[in-house]
C-alpha cells in the first residue's frame, strides 16, 4: 500500500502542492461535489462521459474539464493542457478548488467548481484517491463514488488503451489498492459490467442528489 508520503516523493511535489488550497469553515454548500475516484483503467473517465451526455443540457449538473499537464493530443481525457509553470502560478494564486500530483502530472479542479456548489449545483469530477479528505472537509454533501475492477482487468484495459508504457501501467498498477479515508457517504461501482450498465448507478446517484439539494436545505 503506497502512502501519500512516498507519492510526494515519486511526483517530485511537496504538500504545499497538494489537496485543497483552501479550507472552507463552514464547508460549501448546498450542492453536491461527487468525486469519482479508484485505480488506474477502472472506467472513471468513461462512467464520467455518459453521465455528462445523459445530462446534456440539464441546468445544475456541471462536469468541470480538469488542468493537466499533459500535452493536449490526449484523446482519452478532455482536459485543459498547461504548462508545468501555469501549475506552480495556480498553485501559488490558491486560485483551484483541488490540485494535487501523481503519475509525474499536476492536476487542478478549477476554483469556478465553489461558485457552482454555493449555487446548489451538483458537481461531478474525476479526483485522486489523495485528494478525497479535502472534499470531504470542504464541501457540506460530499459523496465519494469508488470505481472498480479486478487488477488483472485493469492491466488488460491500461495495455489496450495504450497511453502509457510499460513501465508507467506497471507503476499504475501499483497503486490499485491504495487505501481511501473513511467517507460518510460512499457508492461503490464495479465496473466489469458494461459501461451502460455502470454509468446508471452514477447517473441515478446524481439525480438522486439534485432532488436532495432541491427539497432538502442543509
Ligand atoms: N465497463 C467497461 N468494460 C470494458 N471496458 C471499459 C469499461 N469501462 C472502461 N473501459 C475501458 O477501459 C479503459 C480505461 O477507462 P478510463 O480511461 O475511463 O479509466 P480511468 O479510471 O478514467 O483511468 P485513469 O485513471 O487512468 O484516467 C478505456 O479504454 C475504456 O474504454
Ligand atoms: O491513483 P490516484 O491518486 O487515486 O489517482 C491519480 C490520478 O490518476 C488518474 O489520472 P489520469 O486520469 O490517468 O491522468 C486519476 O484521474 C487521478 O487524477
Amino acid at each position: 500500500m503506497r502512502t501519500d508520503e512516498e507519492d510526494f516523493g515519486t511526483a517530485g511535489a511537496t504538500p504545499a502542492h497538494f489537496g485543497a488550497l483552501k479550507h472552507y469553515d463552514p464547508p460549501l454548500g448546498p450542492g453536491a461535489f461527487v468525486a469519482v475516484v479508484g485505480p488506474s483503467g477502472s472506467g472513471k473517465d468513461t462512467l464520467i462521459y455518459r453521465a455528462r451526455d445523459w445530462f446534456s443540457g440539464r441546468d445544475g449538473i456541471v462536469f468541470p474539464r480538469r488542468m493537466v499537464t499533459r500535452p493536449p493530443e490526449d484523446v482519452n481525457e478532455d482536459h485543459i493542457s498547461i504548462t508545468e509553470a501555469d501549475y506552480g502560478r495556480i498553485v501559488e494564486e490558491k486560485d483551484a478548488a483541488l490540485t494535487w500530483r501523481a503519475h509525474g502530472l499536476g492536476y487542478i479542479v478549477p476554483s469556478d467548481v465553489d461558485a457552482a456548489i454555493k449555487s446548489g449545483a451538483i458537481v461531478v469530477a474525476n479526483i485522486s484517491r489523495m485528494a478525497v479528505a479535502d472534499v470531504i472537509r470542504n464541501y457540506s454533501r460530499a459523496v465519494v463514488v469508488l470505481v472498480t475492477a479486478p487488477r488483472e482487468v485493469l492491466a488488460e484495459r491500461l495495455k489496450a488503451r495504450g497511453r502509457e508504457t510499460p513501465e508507467e501501467i506497471a507503476s499504475r498498477l501499483d497503486r490499485a489498492d491504495y487505501t481511501l479515508p473513511p467517507a460518510p457517504r460512499m457508492l461503490m461501482i464495479d465496473n466489469v459490467a458494461s459501461p451502460a450498465k455502470s454509468s446508471a448507478k452514477l447517473i441515478n446517484l446524481i439525480e438522486r442528489l439534485h432532488l436532495e439539494v432541491e427539497t432538502m436545505p442543509l
